[in-house]
């Protein structure tokens, strides 16, 4: 479904600020598969999104989805194929819509040119049903301004927006990471709930060690642009934070260096 092969990105090359992003990354992704991404600070993890979702173009790899090469389509091309959300909760929405013009520019997204605004009965009735699959209540609130959500409503609300349109691929970039733990919790239940029901090739970065054993059924780890160790589904549900720790120093010879990542 998804295949990175030999991807590189080197920022600034030939200057004092070159940053050496990605370096051959190889990741083979089935239908269904979630994969959970970990790594220290600056390890290449938004560029390997950003990669994916075509906000960067790699130096040079390939990226394939669904069996299309998409490496050279920029961003808005592939779209259709892509879902993302962002840490922030003001990212994935627009403040000043109400729900239902929200989502009927996601549903709009990827399909045919120009965007419509309007909401008739027909996409009225599916929105209330696709909101009702939250469980939170938004189906009773669609006439309501998004602005006026709490940031786990807006994050379940992106969420469903990025999913609206079925996507092959979806992106999910820390995105409970700016939530409290009670909000948090919620939307990374419904992550799971939305993935499994659509059997949608995932992948998820994280700051919390504990959430990237716990969720899917891979991982993968970076560290300086390099993916240094892949966790297949045999061997997940082994996994502890402390093996992962270990396995982390053992591979790159230093410690975690993310305190977010070793408190959390
Ligand atoms: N647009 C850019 N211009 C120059 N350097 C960049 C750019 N984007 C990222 N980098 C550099 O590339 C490297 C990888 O960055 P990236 O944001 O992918 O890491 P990350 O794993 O997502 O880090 P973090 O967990 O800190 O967000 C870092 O050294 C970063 O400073």
């Amino acid at each position: 479904m998804l295949h990175i092969k030999g991807v590189s990105k080197l920022f600034n090359p030939g200057t004092i600020d070159e940053k050496l992003a990605l370096l051959k990354a190889e990741l083979h992704l089935k239908q269904g598969d979630f994969v959970t991404i970990i790594g220290s600070n600056g390890a290449g993890k938004s560029t390997l999104m950003n990669i994916i979702s075509g906000v960067l173009k790699p130096d040079v790899g390939v990226v394939e989805i669904a069996g299309h090469d998409v490496s050279s389509l920029p961003e808005h091309k592939r779209s259709k194929w892509i879902g993302r959300v962002f840490q922030d909760p003001m990212a994935g929405t627009a403040p000043r819509m109400t729900i239902e013009e929200n989502l009927a520019v996601a549903y709009k997204r990827g399909q045919a040119r120009g965007f419509n605004f309007g909401v008739t009965k027909k996409t009225k009735a599916i929105f209330r049903e696709e909101l009702s699959r939250l469980g939170i209540g938004l189906e009773n609130r669609m006439g309501a301004k998004v602005g006026l959500l709490s940031g786990g409503e807006r994050q379940a609300l992106s969420l469903l927006m990025a999913t609206f349109t079925r996507p092959q691929i979806l992106l999910l970039d820390e995105h409970t990471a700016a939530l409290d733990p009670a909000r948090a919790e919620l939307v990374t239940d419904l992550t799971e709930k939305i993935v499994k029901e659509l059997n949608l090739t995932t992948l998820m970065v994280t700051h919390n060690m504990e959430q990237a054993i716990r969720l899917g059924n891979r991982l993968i780890m970076m560290d300086k642009g390099r993916i240094i160790l892949q966790v297949n589904e045999d061997r997940k549900s082994e996994l502890t934070v402390e093996r992962l720790l270990g396995e982390f120093e053992q591979i790159s010879g230093k410690k975690m260096a993310d305190d977010r990542v070793v408190l959390g």
